[in-house]
């Protein structure tokens, strides 16, 4: 079977309001998101925190059927391959920049039974991530600095996008950090398929139309391509 490209739309929960985590978490669905991307910090990898496996598996213990990928920000992510996976996560996302042997821990989240996401920080190269696009199923190239939703996109990191995209035509790439209705365009037309977003769908009175609206987009790029 031909495998195509699909366009997705991952809301961020990191600005939600997080006392009513699974209330938001099930409007975004209900609204139309295709996954929904959660936002791991350890305070030490990136000077903030945010929620853990236990949360995960109480949110997961509540919405059965969405595709979990848990964006790990922490300076050890081997150390959270198992609970994450206990916790019913379907695609573990990590940054490289921290780990020794990134191999290796593609190696465990795949053995533990979950999709494998690699991710760079913008003053990390392309060329650094690409030596395990054989070992994972998705890149995440960041567009702002890992720590704090509501940042300003970093449009100079479509150049890693576009290239990564001319290479590996069918490879998933996803993009994190102030994409909204503003930004999408350059996203879509570098070659971005996954998209994540948290501010702009959050803070938006319409969260179904903003979702339809980066999803057409997107598709649209992939369409013409
Ligand atoms: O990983 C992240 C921050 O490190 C978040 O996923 C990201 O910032 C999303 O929020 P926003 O769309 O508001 O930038
Ligand atoms: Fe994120």
């Amino acid at each position: 079977m031909t495998r195509h490209l699909k366009a997705l739309i991952g809301p961020s929960i990191l600005n939600a309001d997080l006392s009513k985590l699974y209330e938001e978490s099930q409007k975004l669905l209900d609204n139309g998101a295709d996954y929904l991307h959660l936002d791991v910090m350890d305070g030490h990898f990136v000077p903030n925190l945010t929620l853990g496996h236990p949360v995960v598996k109480c949110l997961r213990g509540k919405i059965k059927d969405a595709f979990f990928e848990t964006h790990m920000m922490v300076s050890n992510p081997e150390q959270w391959i198992v609970p994450m996976a206990d916790a019913g996560v379907n695609q573990y996302t990590f940054h490289i920049e921290p780990v020794d042997n990134v191999e290796e821990v593609c190696r465990k989240i795949r053995e533990n039974g979950m999709k494998v996401g690699v991710a760079i920080k913008p003053g990390t190269s392309v060329a650094e991530v690409e030596k395990y696009i054989s070992l994972s199923d998705m890149v995440l190239i960041m567009t702002v600095e890992p720590g704090f939703g509501g940042q300003k996109f970093m449009e100079n990191q479509m150049e890693k996008v576009k290239y990564l995209r001319e290479h590996y035509p069918l490879l998933d790439i996803e993009v994190d950090g102030g994409v909204g209705p503003s930004t999408i365009s350059c996203c879509a037309t570098a070659g971005a398929n996954m998209i994540v977003s948290g501010t702009a769908i959050i803070g938006s009175n319409d969260q179904a139309s903003t979702i339809q609206l980066m999803r057409d987009t997107v598709q649209q790029a992939i369409n013409k391509k």
